[in-house]
């Protein structure tokens, strides 16, 4: 995760200072890219523990097009609790999107059922796409999609993923945002019968809030470990079929975890 940690460094030594929506302000800049070769490991940040449970949790959690906190603070996951109502909705965020966009006349377009569908049927396809950025939600929605629009590629076999994130807390939502989507694109390969390629990330606005720069310079201090490697259960064949259990993360051995404010 060099690659990581050169990037913190890069917004660092070649960012603006700017305000921010939530007051806090940050250090930015505007387009970057970071690329894993999913075959050589499972992109975990090492110099500090990140907790791989809350991000299993969420991914399931959007897969199911859920968009309640319920299920994940039953299961111990606390990630989203500062932007749900007191009912616990956050309105028709990432889940209701990849499941349910609604279109015209009450047409429901399951974005996930039919990607991986295209995906088997049509691998060349150049529109295996699935997008959050609905315009028309966004004033329903707690928080506007920050990772906005994903889209699959396959070559010789394997799948890649490239993820658009318009916006990224690069010390605490980038580790969990790696991560998530790398274990999306090794389920929908598992489920496709393909390889994993390589999962590709694209940046809009990078920022580091400017209360997290003391534990940035903490992180830069640390010389990055092998990478962890990740087991899925080979007998799940469906995408809705994973559960928690069948996700196995064998040789992490990270640094301690720090701790940050998020900006609300
Ligand atoms: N400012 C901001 N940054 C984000 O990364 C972010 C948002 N807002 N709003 C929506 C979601 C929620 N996400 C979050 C929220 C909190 C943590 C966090 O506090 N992580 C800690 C504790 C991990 C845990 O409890 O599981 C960490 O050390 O990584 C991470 C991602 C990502 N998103
Ligand atoms: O998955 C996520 C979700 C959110 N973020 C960060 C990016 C920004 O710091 C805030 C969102 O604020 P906006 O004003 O809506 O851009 O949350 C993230 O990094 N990853």
């Amino acid at each position: 995760m060099q690659n990581y940690l050169d990037l913190l460094q890069h917004i660092l030594v070649n960012g603006t200072d700017k305000t921010d929506r939530t007051g806090t302000g940050t250090r930015s800049v505007f387009g970057y890219q970071l690329r894993y070769d999913l075959s050589k490991g499972f992109p975990l940040v090492t110099t500090k523990k990140v907790h791989l449970k809350s991000i299993i949790y969420e991914l399931l959690w959007f897969l199911k097009g859920d968009t309640n906190i319920k299920y994940l603070t039953d299961n111990g996951v606390s990630i989203w609790n500062e932007w749900a109502d007191k009912d616990g909705n956050l309105g028709p965020v990432y889940g209701a999107q990849w499941r349910s966009w609604e279109g015209k006349d009450g047409k429901v377009v399951d974005q996930i059922v039919d990607v991986i569908n295209e995906i088997k049927r049509n691998p060349d396809s150049r529109r295996l796409i699935v997008s959050a950025w609905n315009p028309a939600e966004i004033p329903n929605m707690a928080l506007a999609p920050c990772h906005a629009l994903f889209q699959f590629y396959v070559s010789e076999g394997k799948l890649s993923l490239q993820l658009y994130q318009r916006s990224a807390d690069v010390f605490l939502g980038v580790p969990f945002n790696i991560a998530s989507y790398a274990l999306l694109c090794m389920m929908v390969a598992q489920v496709c019968g393909l390889e994993v390629g390589d999962y590709v990330h694209t940046f809009g606005d990078v920022h580091i809030y400017n209360n997290h720069f003391e534990q940035v310079q903490k992180q830069l201090s640390r010389t990055p470990k092998a990478l962890p490697t990740m087991k899925l259960n080979p007998e799940i064949k469906d995408i809705f079929g994973f559960d928690y259990e069948d996700f196995t993360l064998e040789n992490y051995e990270p640094y301690p975890g720090i701790k940050a404010p998020v900006a609300v």
